[in-house]
């Protein structure tokens, strides 16, 4: 038989990644980036520069469809595979990054007269500024007794759908009449591709409250939250919802135009980004974890069981790996935390010695960084710069370091904010274990393995436990191409199931990150005083509260 690849391409919150695939030996023969033109848009739109209010994140859906027409060829070209060489597709998405769009597919922003709007563009997974529907949804779950909250951890995001879509009927009700649906971009990207509506069990199960059996919460349910709601599920958000790994089409005449693919190759059900790093790591069991380092950071654990969590994001049957439950918690700011520092915060003097030394500002404080002594700097920091995504469901909160003095450097800050997001994560895997979710086995995966060992070796450290990075470079693109590559079936030369394809196509690095026994013993320690400013600030205290509402009033007083 011929050799045979499949291509995955992972939409992430930068930048859009293809990478191509034997389908036997799995591994990365080529990948190629496009970054999004227009960026996250967080103050003005494009075109007439209006201005958006707080807490927004939008996006130009023309970047997707730009990674299309741009990485896909070229990974073609690079690898030197022929177009009827590949069998399939599978793409994956940041999530929950929705758009309206019109029966035909097309976008409301990309139409003249809704251009304006900016409830017309995308709204990124870190759009925050539903945080009172995603409240009013949380007491009315509480009030009216549905249970379906139990399997988020208790409670509702503002960066879901359901949040996200009743603000744009309380902001911009003709958007929300206009739209013929709302859709999950990684959805819309399969329906671009194949001309098919069909909903990922991925993202509806994490984002959308759907359930394998149960469906949707009740009509009765969205009807006292708004009565204009009453029909959503129905209306707005149809569409089957069909299993990781299925086949959602085959490519369109115009989609293989565009990507230099071939009509009629296979397209997998679309998986959230990070939820792709599951199989791309190679993970399949239960007990298994799979962290996806990037701009956020994601915590999926693999189990047989089902139980509640506290601050789980939300746990799914067959929601990453068929046959299992997958457990999603995570923290919102990682990589934008340290970025938000070397972009914003730090002196000059730093960003003109980098670039003498001819690395980036990352690099240039990690090396610093490095040769401290866990708690040296005498800092502690809480990791809530973009919100609270687990135990405390709180897009409101916001980040705090103490301890800072006269004699404070950026790299003191620097290896804080570092300490402060692995601290996060022990957090929440207490949590998990806590709960009778056994977490074995670590893996890592995402931007931040490859570009910062300190960072990983401060993971071990606080952690307690050994990390295991996983080979591929690009390991989510490389999952979405395992998705591509069962989607295929095997009478295309593909595989049966995901466990099947992962195990033979997904790799880890010979090299693992080890806990070192003297720092894991000074960690202990400040993770204890981590705990005390996360309750302090986080469940009793109402100061951050009370900043965001004094924040809130003064910005739409000087609007
Ligand atoms: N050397 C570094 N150390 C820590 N963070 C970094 C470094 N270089 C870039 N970052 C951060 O990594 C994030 C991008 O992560 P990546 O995994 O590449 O993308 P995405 O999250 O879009 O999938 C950015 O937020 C950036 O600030
Ligand atoms: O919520 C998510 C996963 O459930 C988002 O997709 C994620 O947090 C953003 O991903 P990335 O850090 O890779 O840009």
């Amino acid at each position: 038989m011929e050799k045979r690849y499949v291509i995955g391409i992972d939409f992430g919150t930068e930048s859009g990644r293809v990478v191509i695939a034997d389908v036997e030996q799995g591994g990365e023969l080529a990948s190629h980036a496009t970054l999004y033109r227009h960026g996250t848009i967080v103050e003005r739109l494009p075109g007439s520069g209006k201005a958006l209010g707080q807490d927004w994140a939008l996006q130009h859906p023309d970047d997707y469809i730009e990674v299309l027409k741009q990485s896909v060829p070229e990974v073609l070209r690079v690898s030197g595979v022929r177009p009827a060489q590949v069998i399939g597709i599978g793409v994956d998405f940041t999530s929950c990054t929705i758009l309206p769009v019109d029966a035909q597919g097309q976008p409301l922003c990309v139409q003249e007269r809704y251009q304006d709007d900016p409830h017309a563009y995308v709204k990124l997974w870190k759009h925050h500024a539903a945080q009172e529907e995603a409240n009013r949804i949380n007491e009315w779950a509480k009030e009216s007794g549905e249970t379906f909250l139990a399997r988020y951890g208790g409670k509702s995001s503002s960066e879901w759908m359901v949040a996200k879509v009743w603000q744009v009927l309380n902001e911009a009700p003709e958007i929300y009449q206009a739209a013929y649906r709302f859709v999950e971009a990684g959805d819309w990207i399969v329906q671009q591709l194949t001309g098919n509506w069909v909903r990922s069990n991925c993202s509806a199960g994490y984002k959308s409250f759907w359930h394998k059996q149960d469906g949707y919460p009740s009509r009765q349910f969205f009807k006292q939250l708004d009565p204009r709601l009453e029909d959503l599920t129905d209306t707005k958000l149809a569409g089957d919802v069909l299993p990781l790994g299925s086949r959602a089409g085959e490519l369109s005449a115009e989609a293989a135009q565009l990507t230099g693919l071939c009509p009629g190759t296979a397209v997998a059900v679309a998986i959230i980004d990070a939820h792709a790093g599951v199989a791309g790591s190679g993970a399949v069991r239960s007990g298994q974890m799979v962290m996806a380092m990037g701009t956020s950071l994601c915590l999926l654990v693999l189990s047989h069981n089902e139980v509640s969590v506290e601050g789980v994001s939300g746990v799914v049957e067959d929601g990453m790996i068929t046959g299992l439950y997958g457990y999603e918690a995570g923290q919102p700011a990682v990589g934008d935390l340290f970025g938000w520092y070397c972009d914003q915060a730090v002196p000059g003097y730093v960003q003109e010695e980098a670039a003498k030394e001819g690395v980036s500002v990352h690099t240039w404080l990690e090396q610093r960084a490095a040769e401290l002594n866990p708690g040296q700097h005498g800092l502690l920091a809480v990791d809530w710069w973009n919100g609270n995504r687990s135990v405390l469901e709180d897009a409101d909160l916001s980040g705090l370091i103490v301890g800072l003095t006269l004699q404070t450097k950026p790299p003191e800050i620097y290896r804080a904010l570092l300490e402060s997001t692995a601290f996060g994560t022990r957090k929440i895997m207490e949590a998990f274990e806590e709960a009778g979710v056994p977490v074995n086995e670590i893996f890592a995966c995402g931007g931040l393995p490859k570009r910062n060992r300190l960072f990983m070796q401060i993971y071990a450290d606080v952690t307690g436990r050994e990390i295991k990075i996983a080979a591929a470079a690009e390991t989510t693109a490389l999952g979405a191409a395992i998705h591509g590559a069962v989607a295929a079936g095997t009478e295309r030369g593909g595989y049966p199931d995901l466990a099947a394809a992962a195990i033979q196509m997904a790799k880890v690095r010979e090299e693992t990150f080890r806990p070192i026994p003297e720092n894991v013993a000074v960690y202990d320690d400040l993770y204890r005083q981590y705990i005390r400013l996360h309750d302090v600030f986080g469940r009793g205290g109402l100061v951050m509260k009370e900043l965001k509402r004094i924040k809130r009033k003064q910005s739409n007083h000087s609007e």
